[in-house]
């Protein structure tokens, strides 16, 4: 469903991605792993349109998306949850999700179906909570609730454990668990952690400085081999 072949980015003169690619099917969970510093959050910008790309494409389901800006691939079914979540802090829990609605037509727009609460219990009992009264936690689970709402086809996810406590960090494990077994979205899962990758994804590509240093399937591909490419 997403092909990413041959991305080059820059900013200014320092060559941040080289020669990037991956391809990710539907129902698929690819982890894209790397340390602090190594070009994921630039690839997934570019991916969303956020940053241009100097070279190479980005496909959605057989459609060139490279030139396309971040709206218009929201609306072909691309979602992204940023790394800091970027919750509404001032708006209601409700209003958070509500606002990832707003791409979807019509009447369809103003009811949270009931498979939000199934994934994240807790967001049902905050509705009227402020966003920036949550924990991490609970923001990063209402921040993946916010994109799911858009009813995508591709969920982007960076760092989601980042700064997260443990049990709240198997809640959000347990929802890309649930969302692959639906089979009908793809999942491109960004982590510094392998060992929180490595139950949930079925692909797996390392970046490190800006180029993809090992990549393969489950079976394939050596803890101590990724472990490497991830210790400082
Ligand atoms: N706006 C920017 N202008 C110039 N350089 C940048 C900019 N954003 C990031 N960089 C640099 O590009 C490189 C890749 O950064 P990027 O944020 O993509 O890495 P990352 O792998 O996502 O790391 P992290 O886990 O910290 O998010 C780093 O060396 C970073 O300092």
């Amino acid at each position: 469903m997403l092909n990413v072949e041959g991305i080059d980015q820059y900013y200014g003169g320092s060559h941040t991605l080289r020669g990037v690619s991956l391809g990710l099917r539907q129902g698929e969970c690819l982890a894209l792993l790397g340390r602090n510093g190594v070009g994921k959050t630039t690839l997934l910008k570019c991916l969303m349109g956020v940053l241009p790309v100097a070279r190479g494409t980005i496909t959605l389901d057989g459609e060139d998306v490279t030139r396309l800006s971040p709206h218009r691939r929201a609306a072909r079914g691309m979602a992204y949850v940023p790394q800091g979540r970027d919750i509404f802090a001032r708006l209601t829990v409700e209003e958070n999700i509500v606002m990832g609605m707003a791409t979807l037509p019509g009447r369809e727009a103003r009811r949270i179906s009931g498979e939000i609460y199934e994934l994240f219990p807790v967001l049902r009992s905050m509705l009227k909570r402020r966003g920036g009264d949550l924990s991490g936690g609970q923001q990063q689970q209402l921040a993946i609730a916010r994109a799911l709402v858009a009813k995508p086809r591709l969920i982007i996810l960076d760092e989601p454990t980042e700064g997260i406590q443990p049990s709240i960090i198997k809640d959000i494990g347990r929802v890309i668990e649930m969302l692959r077994a639906r089979g009908d979205i793809g999942i491109l899962l960004c982590e510094q952690y392998f060992d929180f990758a490595r139950e949930l994804a079925d692909q797996f590509v390392v970046l490190s400085r800006g180029e993809v240093v090992a990549r393969g399937g489950r079976d394939e591909i050596g803890g101590e081999d990724v472990r490497r490419h991830l210790s400082v």
